[in-house]
């Protein structure tokens, strides 16, 4: 019987990627709850920019567990610098994380506060060699996190994107995605927290620098639901929704988060 790969059911879910991954049940475990009342506003932390090259976005895909953008991280091309971060971070990839419906989804949760989504921007430190070394490193990724709220207005930069979706309906599918800026999803405000944890689904690496952006991205519902309409499963397989591709809340354990706002 193959062994069954993680996932989020109730056999291969967040509950037994430790029997695997046993850095799962490391202390600086992501995500975490952001309780306003905890954070420090650090006033010695700097702003964040990306410039990222549109030409560097090469192909999106379902692996089965969630919608991914892949860019190429060959050269600095597509990079972050800034906020709590020493040196130019390459992109790598953004995908999301997102519930069966719009009252959760988020894998961080702000101050008791579940978004309906939470897209993740991947970019890890070259100085490592590559991403499988950097990702042994604590100072080896940093992940721009954005939160997304369903209001009546749909986000347009989010279109091309769920435009995609019905060309990666199942798992394994991947189609071009080309000519692509990802900071065109950016909120107004550059306000972020920032503090050190891990991959949210296996290996579970405590490499991150998060930033999390304090100003959500307002979707519609319509545009969550072409979201859910991606499939956990294979072509020929039967339907089963992929929803709910996020992790549990994990202990803080003492951690410090940091905001870059009062
Ligand atoms: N949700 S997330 O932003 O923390 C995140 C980001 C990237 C990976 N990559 C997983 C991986 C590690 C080695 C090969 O592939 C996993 C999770
Ligand atoms: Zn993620």
């Amino acid at each position: 019987m193959a062994q069954s790969v993680w996932g989020y059911d109730s056999d291969n879910g967040p509950d037994r990627w430790h029997e695997n991954y046993p850095m799962a049940k490391g202390d600086k475990q992501s995500p975490i709850e952001i309780n306003s009342k905890d954070v420090h506003h650090d006033s010695s932390l700097a702003p964040w920019h990306a410039s990222y090259d549109p030409g560097s976005a090469k192909t999106i895909l379902n692996n089965g567990r969630t919608c991914r953008v892949v860019f190429d991280d060959s050269f600095d091309r597509s990079v972050l610098r800034g906020g709590p971060l020493t040196g130019a971070y390459r992109l790598r990839q953004l995908h999301l994380h997102w519930g069966s419906s719009d009252d959760h989804g988020s894998e961080h949760v702000i101050d008791g506060v579940k978004y309906a989504a939470e897209l993740h921007m991947v970019h890890w430190n070259p100085k490592h060699g590559n991403f499988a070394r950097a990702l042994k490193q604590p100072d080896g990724v940093a992940v721009v996190g954005i939160f997304l709220k369903v209001g009546k207005t749909p986000k347009p930069e989010m279109k091309r994107i769920l435009a995609e979706i019905d060309n990666i309906k199942t798992k394994g599918k991947e189609a071009p995605f080309q000519h692509f800026d990802p900071s065109i999803l950016f909120p107004k405000s550059r306000d972020y927290w920032t503090y050190h944890g891990s991959f949210t689904t296996p290996p579970c690496e405590e490499c991150i620098t998060w930033i999390l952006l304090r100003e959500p991205i307002e979707v519609s519902s319509d545009q969550m639901a072409k979201l859910r309409s991606l499939s956990k499963n294979g072509e020929n397989e039967p339907l089963n929704p992929l929803v709910d591709n996020w992790r549990p809340l994990q202990p803080v354990k003492g951690r410090i988060v940091k905001a870059s706002f009062k």
